[in-house]
């Protein structure tokens, strides 16, 4: 493991910076211990200008300081050269190309968008759950043409299937394989972006429809909860096969919520007798991620807290656990249709994106994968 000596800063650039998920990176990257922000990238509506005049700022804190000045770039690589990181919070109509010009320009990139989650040679990296992907990366650097020395791309998963594979992920360690999981989720307005939903058509409302929503966290488990298996000639690919098969159907809906996706999921395993609730909240409060054993600054201290009483987790009282860095679990129940139900809180912008991303990129420097 290559840990990060005292005094080290290491300059990230951030792309996407004016969007919500960029000012969240921004927001929590003012506290890092070593990430330094170095470099802003936006679309041609925010280049040119200081980044306190392109921004609608949004969050609770102030701009800090060290970021107000700083003139938005072109999302081009030229401007992002000096930075060991770039954390993308990227529109997805735009990040597939920007992002594939990062790594070819030898730049390491870790992602929000759904532009390369599906990628053979990309790791989908919910980092309480799955940074042992990050093996696939000397591969995805080799297949470059031509390879590259430092170059990648990591993404985050959507940020309702983060709040959904992490418990699931806890579940799985501690009693075998899920075979079937039935989820519905309500997802806060800040989930689309800004300016995002009109507030005439979510305002005294329920929107039972988010595009692409369900099939991303249908397909997206099986790619997390996956392996990465070896052939005879020595080539790693994601395995979503071989393991027990997981059946998963997700209905996605929007709320009148400003930040925090809440998720019912009820769940089968494939082992019998299935773990009784009690059994089930032990296992949840007890999982203890790598990045936390590890050690990375941004890793909750404790990833999913699991409330007794009847009424939690709700979003306005539980999406700042851990600075929105935990999931919070309630209502652990017996299913009468399958075998377990719960409630799960998941920040959206926070473990939902920008957080993932950071965690991720701390990983990626214990492991070697980026060198300072
Ligand atoms: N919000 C959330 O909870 C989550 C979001 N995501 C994903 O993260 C990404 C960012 O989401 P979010 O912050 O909500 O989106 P926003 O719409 O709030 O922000 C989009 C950002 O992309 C920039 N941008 C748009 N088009 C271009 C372009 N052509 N060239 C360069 N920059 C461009 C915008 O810059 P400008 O201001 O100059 O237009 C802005 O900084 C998306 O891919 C989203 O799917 C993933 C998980 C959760
Ligand atoms: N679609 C999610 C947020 C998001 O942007 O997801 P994705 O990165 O998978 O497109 C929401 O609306 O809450």
């Amino acid at each position: 493991m290559h840990g990060v000596p005292a005094g080290t800063k290491v300059y990230v650039g951030v792309l996407g910076a004016t969007g919500t998920v960029g000012q969240r990176f921004i927001a929590l990257l003012a506290g890092h211990p070593y990430f330094v922000v170095h470099a802003l990238g936006a679309s041609t509506r925010s280049t040119g200008k200081p980044y306190f005049q392109a921004v609608h700022w949004k969050q609770t804190d102030p701009i800090p300081n060290a970021v107000r000045e700083l003139v938005v770039q072109p999302c081009s690589p030229e401007h992002f050269l000096e930075c060991t990181v770039i954390f993308s919070g990227l529109d997805a109509d735009a990040a597939g190309d920007i992002e594939g010009a990062f790594r070819a320009a030898d730049l390491a990139v870790f992602s929000n968008a759904k532009s390369y989650r599906r990628d053979p040679h990309v790791p989908l990296v919910v980092p309480l759950v799955n940074t042992h992907h990050f093996s696939i990366i000397h591969q995805q650097r080799s297949l470059h043409s031509p390879p590259l020395k430092k170059g990648f791309i990591v993404t985050n998963a959507n940020c309702s299937t983060t709040g959904a594979v992490i418990p699931m992920a806890a579940l799985e360690r501690a009693f075998g394989p899920i075979e079937s999981a039935m989820i519905t989720t309500m997802q806060a307005i800040s989930g689309a972006g800004y300016p995002g939903v009109p507030s005439l058509d979510i305002f005294d409302n329920v929107v039972p429809y988010i595009s692409g929503e369900e099939e991303k966290m249908e397909w997206e488990t099986l790619k997390i909860l996956g392996g990465v298996a070896e052939r005879d000639d020595g080539a790693k690919h994601f395995d979503m096969h071989s393991r027990t098969p997981l059946r998963i159907s997700a209905s996605c809906t929007r709320v009148p919520v400003l930040e925090g996706h809440t998720e019912t999921i009820s769940l089968r395993f494939a082992h019998r007798p299935p773990p009784s609730p009690q059994q089930v909240r032990d296992a949840l409060s007890a999982f203890t991620p790598a990045v936390q054993a590890l050690g990375c600054p941004s890793a909750p201290r404790h990833a999913i807290h699991v409330h007794e009483e009847p009424d939690r987790p709700q979003p306005r009282l539980d999406r700042n656990y851990l600075a929105g860095a935990g999931v919070s679990v309630g209502r652990v129940r017996q299913c009468p249709v399958l075998d377990i139900k719960f409630v799960v809180l998941v920040n959206n912008v926070n473990i939902g994106a920008a957080t993932s991303s950071i965690i991720n990129a701390e990983m990626a420097i214990l492991k070697g994968i980026v060198e300072l």
